[in-house]
């Protein structure tokens, strides 16, 4: 039997009006907000799609179809409780993941560890076992002028 399962995950959205951004269930307040059927929260989307996708579920919007008004400004936390579920029903848990989030503001360290807490406690994992990291990307690119945000997730699955 395999013990181990690998799944990655990754999510984009524009910016827009709004006076803040959703990043891992935190709310960070910023000079735009995001563009998004939910409330847009781009680290929990992706952190979703690596833990479906490590066990070949399809992706975030198979499960959460952006045309059903149920998700118009969702909290993404109910989206991951949903993927956590489907891994507990199959026999499996999250081991670790490491999430990067791509954008020349806001600045997402001061969050960071606000972020790894939500993380951890809805996934019923420790702390080190979540791991949040953020970059710019030098000005270049959609994200590099400012025109939105994108986060990629690791994730490792392990027995439960
Ligand atoms: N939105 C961001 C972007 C970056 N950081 C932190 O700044 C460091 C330097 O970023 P570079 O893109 O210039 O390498 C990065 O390692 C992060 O610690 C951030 O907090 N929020
Ligand atoms: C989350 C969902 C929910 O309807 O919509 P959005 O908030 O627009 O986010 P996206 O990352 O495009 O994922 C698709 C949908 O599942």
């Amino acid at each position: 039997m395999t013990d181990i399962r690998i799944g990655q995950g990754l999510d984009v959205h524009a910016f827009g009006a709004g006076d803040h951004v959703m990043l891992g269930g935190v709310r960070i307040p910023h000079t735009q907000g995001v563009q998004a059927h939910s409330d847009g929260d781009v680290v929990l989307h992706a952190l979703c799609d690596a833990m479906l996708g490590a066990l070949a579920l399809g992706d975030i919007g198979r499960h959460f179809p952006p045309s059903d008004p149920r998700w118009k400004d969702a909290d993404s936390r109910v989206f991951l409780r949903h993927c956590q579920a489907l891994l507990s029903e199959r026999g499996w848990r999250v081991g670790n993941c490491d999430i990067t989030v791509i954008c020349e503001a806001p600045k997402v360290g001061p969050h960071a560890l606000a972020m790894r807490e939500v993380i951890a406690a809805e996934l019923g994992i420790a702390l080190d076992a979540v791991s949040i990291k953020a970059t710019t990307s030098e000005r270049l690119g959609f994200t590099g002028r400012g025109e939105g945000i994108a986060a990629q997730a690791v994730c490792l699955l392990v027995r439960a």
